[in-house]
C-alpha cells in the first residue's frame, strides 16, 4: 500500500512538472520603450488583429522603423485574457471600449432603449484579445466577389496564401491539407470540452451533410470548432505576432497612447497627434501613417482628420480635406439565440465551472472546461435548406453551437447583452436540474447597411454607431429561414435522443405570444426582439476600384486623395465575409505588409 502511495505521488509530480514545462509560461517581454521618437518610417495606429500582424511583418525588414500606437494597455493585467474559457468575462472589463449602438428602429426590441451592446478590445491585441477565438476564414466566393467588384488582388486565390502564411495548424488531419498553413505564428486547434460536440456533428450527418474542414476546399457542411487556442490559452494577434519580437530595435510598441488625429499637410499624411501620459504629443512618419484602429475607430479618426462625407464634416466645422464615404456601408453579422432543454448532463454549468477539480485541472494542466469556450461545432448552409452542396454558390447561414447551461439565475450578468431587466427576469429562471444548450444561427451576408458618424469633434466622444439591423426585409426572411434550419437540427434522431423538442417553449417566447407559436409571424417578432450582434462590424472604410463611389481606399488600401495614408483592418473589407472576422483581419494585415513592402 505504502509503495502504491509513493508511486502515485511520484507519477503525479512528474506529470505536473511535465505539463508545467509544456505550458506557455513564456509570454514575452513586457518592457516597452519609455519615450516616443520624433519620427518613424511607419506609424501604425492600433495593435489589434490587423495592426499587430502588419507591425510584425514590416519589422522583419531591419531597414523599416515602425511604431505601433495602442490606446489600451498590456494584455497581462487581466488574467482572463489568456484563460480561454473566460472570454465572456472580458465583456465590460477595463479592456473593453464598451460601445452601444443608437436605438434600433427595426430590431433589438428586447434590449434597453433598443441599443445593441458592442464590445471592442482596447488592449494590446485589440479585439483578438477579447474575442471568442473562433477561427473561420469565410467563403471563397466572398473574396472572389471582392475581386469581381474592383478589388484587384483580393480574389480567393490571391488571399489564400496569406491565410496560410499566418497559420500554425495543429489539427493532425489538416496538416497535409493544401489549404492549411504550418509555419505561421498563429496556432489553430480543435477544442473539445464537452460530450455535446460529437452530437452536433452527428445531427449534421443525420441531415445528410458532410463533415468537413470549414476552412478547406468547401464550406457547406458541419465542422468541428477550430480556434486560436493552444494549451488552453488564447493566442491573440499581438501574442502570436508581436510578443516574440518585442526586442527588435526597429519596433516600438506604445500602449496607453491614444491617437486623436492624423496630421495632413498638402493632402499628405505626415504624422499623428496623440495623448500619452496626459500630454499631447506629435509623431511624424517618414513614409506612411497606417490606421488599424478597427471598424469603429478608423473611420472616426479619418473623419476627425478631415477625411469623410463632406456634409457631415461641414456640419461639425471640420475642414474637408477629402470628401469620401467614410463610415458608410457598415455591415455586421447578427444572430438569434435559441435555447433547448435536454435530458443529459453534458453541457457546462456554473457548478462544474467552479468545482475544485475543474479549477485545478486548468491551473495544473490547462485542460478541462476553462480551456476553451463552449462553442464546439459549426454548420454552414444555404438559404434553400434542401440544397446540400452546390459549387459556385456562397453560403447564407452559419450556426454556432453553444454547450452551456446558460439560463440559471447565476448566469444573469455573465453575458452582457443589454437585455431589459424584465427580459432577464423571464430568461434566467431555469433550475440546475434542467440542462440547456443553445444554437445561434447567424445571417452571414446581411443586406442592411449602417453608418458610423461623429457625435462631436472631441476624439474622446464615442461615435454614433447605427447598424440599421433588419432594415432590409430580406435579412428578416433569412433569419426566419435560419430558425427553420435549427428546427430541422433539433428534429434529428440524435437531438431527439437527448430530449430536444422544437415545441418546448422558452420563457422569452412569451414576448411574442400574440402570434401563433412557431409561425413565420412569431419568429419574425422573436428575431426583431432578440437581434444579437456577432461582434463583426466591417466595411466602414470600404475598399474598391478607382471610380467606385462607395470606396474609401483603393485595392492597395491607400486612402483616396490623400498620400501617405492607408487603412489596414476590418474596416476595409469590401463586404463582411461569410464567417468570423478575426482570421480575415489577420489576413488583411499579412497582405498589407506585402503591398507596403513592394510599394
Ligand atoms: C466579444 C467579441 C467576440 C468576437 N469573437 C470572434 C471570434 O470568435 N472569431 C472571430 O473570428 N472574430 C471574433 N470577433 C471579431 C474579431 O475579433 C474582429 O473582427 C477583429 O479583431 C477586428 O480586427 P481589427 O484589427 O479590425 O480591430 P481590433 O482588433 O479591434 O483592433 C483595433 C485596435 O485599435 C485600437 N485603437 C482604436 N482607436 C484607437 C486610437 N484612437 N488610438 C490608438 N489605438 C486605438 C484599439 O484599442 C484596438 O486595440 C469578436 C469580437 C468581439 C469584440
Amino acid at each position: 500500500m505504502e509503495k502504491l502511495v509513493v508511486t502515485t505521488i511520484v507519477v503525479g509530480v512528474i506529470a505536473y512538472v511535465y505539463h508545467q514545462s509544456a505550458l506557455n509560461t513564456d509570454r514575452g517581454n513586457t518592457g516597452f520603450p519609455s519615450k516616443l521618437k520624433t519620427s518613424y518610417d511607419y506609424i501604425i495606429v492600433g495593435a489589434g488583429s490587423s495592426g499587430s500582424v502588419l507591425a510584425s511583418r514590416l519589422t522583419e525588414d531591419p531597414d523599416n522603423d515602425v511604431v505601433l500606437l495602442e490606446a489600451g494597455g498590456s494584455d497581462e493585467t487581466n488574467p482572463n485574457i489568456y484563460k480561454a474559457g473566460a472570454a465572456p468575462m472580458l465583456l465590460r472589463s477595463d479592456e473593453d471600449w464598451e460601445y452601444y449602438t443608437v436605438p434600433q428602429k427595426h430590431a433589438c426590441r428586447a434590449m434597453k432603449e433598443q441599443r445593441s451592446f458592442w464590445p471592442r478590445g482596447r488592449v494590446l491585441g485589440g479585439s483578438s484579445s477579447l474575442n471568442w477565438m473562433v477561427y473561420i476564414r469565410g467563403n471563397r466566393h466572398d473574396y472572389d466577389s471582392w475581386a469581381e467588384e474592383g478589388c484587384d488582388g483580393w480574389s480567393y486565390k490571391d488571399v489564400l496564401p496569406y491565410f496560410m502564411k499566418s497559420e500554425d495548424i495543429q489539427i493532425d488531419e489538416f496538416k497535409i491539407s493544401e489549404y492549411r498553413g504550418k509555419d505561421g505564428p498563429l496556432p489553430v486547434t480543435r477544442p473539445n470540452v464537452t460530450p455535446m460536440q460529437k452530437l452536433y456533428i452527428d445531427a449534421g450527418k443525420d441531415l445528410g451533410f458532410n463533415v468537413i474542414d470549414c476552412n478547406g476546399e468547401d464550406q457547406i457542411g458541419f465542422c468541428w470548432m477550430q480556434s486560436t487556442i493552444k494549451q488552453g490559452e488564447r493566442w491573440s494577434s499581438y501574442r502570436s505576432f508581436i510578443k516574440p519580437h518585442l526586442a527588435r530595435p526597429n519596433l516600438h510598441v506604445m500602449p496607453n497612447t491614444f491617437t486623436t488625429k492624423v496630421i495632413i499637410k498638402d493632402k499628405k499624411a505626415i504624422g499623428v497627434e496623440c495623448i500619452r501620459n496626459g500630454r499631447k504629443v506629435r509623431v511624424f512618419a517618414r513614409k506612411e501613417v497606417i490606421l488599424s484602429a478597427g471598424a469603429v475607430n478608423s473611420p472616426q479618426l479619418l473623419m476627425l482628420s478631415g477625411v469623410g462625407p463632406k456634409e457631415h464634416l461641414k456640419k461639425l466645422g471640420i475642414p474637408v480635406l477629402a470628401d469620401l464615404p467614410v463610415g458608410e456601408n457598415l455591415q455586421d453579422h447578427f444572430m438569434i439565440p435559441l435555447a433547448f432543454r435536454i435530458n443529459t448532463t453534458g453541457p457546462i454549468t456554473g457548478d462544474k465551472l467552479t468545482s475544485m477539480w475543474t479549477v485545478k485541472q486548468y491551473e495544473y494542466f490547462r485542460t478541462g472546461l476553462w480551456s476553451a469556450t463552449a462553442l464546439e461545432a459549426l454548420a454552414f448552409v444555404y438559404r434553400d435548406l434542401d440544397k446540400k452542396k452546390e459549387s459556385g454558390e456562397n453560403s447564407d447561414i452559419q450556426v454556432h453551437t453553444f454547450s452551456a447551461h446558460g439560463l440559471t439565475p447565476p448566469m444573469r450578468e455573465f453575458f452582457p447583452v443589454n437585455y431589459m431587466e424584465e427580459v432577464k427576469d423571464k430568461m434566467f429562471t431555469e433550475t440546475d436540474d434542467i440542462e440547456t444548450v443553445s444554437f445561434y444561427p447567424v445571417i452571414i451576408h446581411p443586406k442592411s447597411r449602417g453608418t458610423i458618424r461623429l457625435r462631436s469633434t472631441d476624439p474622446f466622444d464615442y461615435p454614433d454607431i447605427d447598424p440599421h439591423y433588419l432594415e432590409d426585409e430580406d435579412d428578416v426572411q433569412l433569419a426566419i429561414q435560419s430558425i427553420r434550419f435549427v428546427e430541422k437540427m433539433v428534429g434529428t434522431n440524435t437531438m431527439k435522443s437527448i430530449g430536444m423538442d422544437v415545441n418546448n417553449r422558452f420563457q422569452t417566447y412569451e414576448f411574442c405570444s400574440e402570434h401563433e407559436f412557431r409561425s413565420d409571424k412569431f419568429w419574425e417578432c422573436y428575431v426583431r426582439h432578440f437581434t444579437l450582434t456577432v461582434y463583426h462590424p466591417t466595411s466602414t472604410c470600404r475598399m474598391g476600384g478607382k471610380d467606385d463611389p462607395s470606396a474609401v481606399v483603393d485595392p492597395q488600401l491607400r486612402v483616396k486623395g490623400i498620400s501617405g495614408l492607408r487603412v489596414v483592418d476590418a474596416s476595409v473589407m469590401r463586404n463582411v465575409p461569410g464567417g468570423n472576422t478575426n482570421a480575415p483581419s489577420i489576413m488583411i494585415g499579412e497582405k498589407a505588409a506585402d503591398l507596403i513592402r513592394k510599394s
